[in-house]
Order: C-alpha cells, then sequence, then structure tokens
C-alpha cells in the first residue's frame, strides 16, 4: 500500500520533506499546498500540484497524512489543530514551553475527527527527547545534559523572520566552551540555560526598518531568546547568502549516571547528531514518522501522539518477521 503523502507549506522543512518522500518507496507525494500565489512555488517532483492550502480540504480523500511544515512560533499553533480536522497529520513543533497546550488542542481536534496527530517531532524535540527519556528511564540516579551545535536553529531563524521588518534571517547556536568541558570531565555541573548556549542572530532588514527595535523583540523573546546571552548583526542580502547559506546543526545529549549497592559504578550514556543540513534530515525523521501515523490511524487509533507513544516498529518500512532479524 502506497502511503499518500500532502506538504503543507512549502519552505526549508518543506523542502526537505519532498526530498525525503523520494527515499521511500512506500510512499508518493500527493500534493503541495501554499500560503502564497502556487505559480510562484516551484518544487522538484515533476507531476505533483502546488495548491493554495484552501484546496487541501478538498483533497482530504486522497492523502493519507498531511505533513505540516510551517514555522512553530506563528503557523503551527493554529495549523496543526486545524487540518487535524481533515487528515492524519505530523508536525515539528519546537516551542518547548507551549508543548503541552499544542498538544491538548491537537489532541481534541484528531479525537473528535478520528485521526492520528504526531506533534514536535525531528531530533529536538524527538530524537533527543527519546534519547532523553531512554537514558533516565535506565540510569534512574544520574544527571542529563543536552548541547546544540554550533548549528543553524531553524526554529529561531523562523522566530527571527516573523518579527515586522525583517526580511531574512539566520540563528546560530553556539554551546559554551567551558560548560561543553566541565560536563565531558565528568563533573555534572549544575548549568542555568544561559551557561550552556549563546545565541548569534544575522538578520536582513527591510528598508527603513527600525533596527534598534527589531534587535530589542528579538533579545527579549520569550521562550526563544530571552533567556540566553544573544547577539544580532544587521547584514546585507548579499552578505546572508554568501555567509550564511547553509543550514547545518547538530548536538548531542550525555547522562552520566550510577549503579551498585554504593553507586560505585558510573556510566554515561552519550547520543548524537551531525546534520549537513538540518531540514533534510528534520524531515527523514519527520517521513518515518508519517509512516508511522498513517499505521496507527489504520489501526484505529486516533488523537494526539508524541514520539513518546510511538513504538519504534511503526516507523520502520520492515514488517514485524524481519525487523526481528535485525535486533542485533
Ligand atoms: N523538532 C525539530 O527537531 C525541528 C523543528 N523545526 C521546525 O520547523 C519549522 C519550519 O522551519 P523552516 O522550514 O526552516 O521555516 P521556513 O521559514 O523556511 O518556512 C516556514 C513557512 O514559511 C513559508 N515560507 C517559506 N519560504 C517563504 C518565503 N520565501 N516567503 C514567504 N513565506 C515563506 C512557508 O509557508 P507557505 O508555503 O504556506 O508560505 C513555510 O511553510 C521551524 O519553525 C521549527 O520550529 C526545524 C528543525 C528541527
Ligand atoms: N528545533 C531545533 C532543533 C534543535 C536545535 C536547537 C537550537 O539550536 O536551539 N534546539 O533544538 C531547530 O529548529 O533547528
Amino acid at each position: 500500500m502506497t502511503i499518500r503523502i500532502g506538504i503543507l507549506g512549502y519552505g526549508n522543512l518543506g523542502k526537505g520533506v519532498e526530498c525525503a518522500v523520494k527515499h521511500n518507496p512506500d510512499m508518493e507525494l500527493a500534493a503541495v499546498f501554499t500560503r502564497r500565489d502556487p505559480a510562484g512555488v516551484k518544487i522538484l517532483t515533476p507531476g505533483v500540484k502546488v495548491l493554495p492550502v484552501e484546496a487541501a480540504v478538498g483533497m482530504k480523500d486522497q492523502i493519507d497524512v498531511m505533513i505540516l511544515c510551517g514555522g512553530s512560533a506563528t503557523d503551527l499553533p493554529v495549523q496543526t489543530p486545524g487540518f487535524a480536522r481533515h487528515f492524519n497529520v505530523v508536525d515539528s513543533f519546537d516551542t518547548h514551553a507551549n508543548i503541552p497546550q499544542h498538544f491538548e488542542a491537537v489532541d481534541a481536534a484528531a479525537g473528535e475527527s478520528g485521526h492520528v496527530g504526531i506533534i514536535s517531532v525531528g531530533w529536538d524535540p524527538g530524537m533527543f527527547s527519546l534519547n532523553r527519556l531512554l537514558a533516565g528511564a535506565v540510569l534512574p540516579e544520574g544527571r542529563d545534559y543536552t548541547f546544540w551545535g554550533k548549528g543553524v536553529s531553524q526554529g529561531h531563524s523562523d522566530a527571527i523572520r516573523r518579527i515586522p521588518g525583517v526580511k531574512d534571517a539566520r540563528q546560530y547556536t553556539v554551546p559554551v566552551d567551558s560548560a561543553l568541558a566541565s560536563v565531558r570531565a565528568g563533573e555534572n555541573p549544575e548549568l542555568t540555560t544561559r551557561q550552556k548556549h549563546t545565541r548569534d542572530c544575522y538578520v536582513v532588514a527591510e528598508e527603513g526598518a527600525d533596527l534598534k527595535r527589531i534587535e530589542e523583540e528579538i533579545v527579549n523573546m520569550p521562550n526563544y531568546f530571552a533567556d540566553y546571552d544573544t547577539t544580532v548583526h544587521f547584514i546585507s542580502e548579499e552578505e546572508l547568502q554568501r555567509d550564511h547559506s547553509g543550514i547545518p546543526h547538530g548536538g548531542f545529549v550525555i547522562r552520566s549516571g550510577h549503579t551498585g549497592w554504593d553507586s560505585e559504578h558510573s556510566h554515561v550514556i552519550e547520543y548524537s547528531l551531525k546534520l549537513d543540513s538540518n531540514p533534510e534530515f528534520t524531515a527523514s525523521v519527520i517521513v518515518a514518522y508519517a509512516r508511522a501515523a498513517y499505521r496507527m490511524a489504520a489501526e484505529g487509533q486516533k488523537g494526539c501522539k508524541t514520539v513518546f507513544d510511538v513504538a519504534p516498529a511503526y516507523l520502520s518500512p520492515m514488517d514485524g518477521a524481519e525487523l526481528r532479524k535485525h535486533l542485533l
């Protein structure tokens, strides 16, 4: 059975999903939907239509899973619950503080419509979340740390682009060397958010925009920048394209813990990612969870799920018998 995928929102992540579908033989791209004029949105998959977002519901019988590729700052809080009323959906919602309320909104919509909505899929939240859960369950007596970068956070870059007067932006997340060194030395330090990372923003402003206002909106932005030491550089469009065109990223989750009657034995669990393309990797994770959403819905499941609720077997294109050959 071929899983028919819809893409809603065609930015970095939407382009990544288009590419990821191509790498999954059990899937096909049914359509791409955009809020912009479709004539101005060029995709790479021959024979697939780009349609206005208003046309999506009319195609609900032709799409098994709609993948929502909008921005977490302002798009997904509206789009994911809205489209969960009509489709099985997957999103990458990553405004960490607001995930519980996003879950509730999607659960109400998907539960009522009988669809599956898997939210906050990607690498953080997503793969890193799973690894923090597993490490914490296995080593209850311990402490874990998450470090990102140096790399381009799509969520933070998107949040800056939503500020009036901003034409384009890239945000680099930079781990603080001394914090990294202390964790790696096994010192188990207590670190605040501000002590772990700094944020470096490169912004192309619209002609005549109030740069001071833009800088203040960035550095004071709750959930994204307010808890970090943040630097803002205003540059030209040419400089951005020349010096900041890539979207690499990565990071790691590390947990050190103890076992033994006197906690005499130490253990370290580490999971790391090195990503040439943050959007393409994130899209690859999302597409695997689209397979899970399709299968879970086919079993009659409904409502909102996170990566914690999805058994790993749902992600694989292999069936149970084939999968069991790969336990080792
Ligand atoms: N969980 C995780 O690990 C990760 C999560 N993410 C999340 O993915 C979200 C999307 O990131 P990303 O794809 O980089 O964001 P983009 O800014 O590239 O795209 C967001 C939306 O903006 C619109 N858009 C795109 N390009 C343009 C343009 N040139 N002019 C006007 N509108 C445009 C598109 O909607 P439309 O086509 O309708 O106009 C698109 O869906 C992030 O906000 C982040 O939260 C990202 C990486 C990892
Ligand atoms: N959600 C992030 C993925 C990781 C990277 C990150 C950060 O640099 O702050 N936090 O989580 C993204 O949008 O790229």
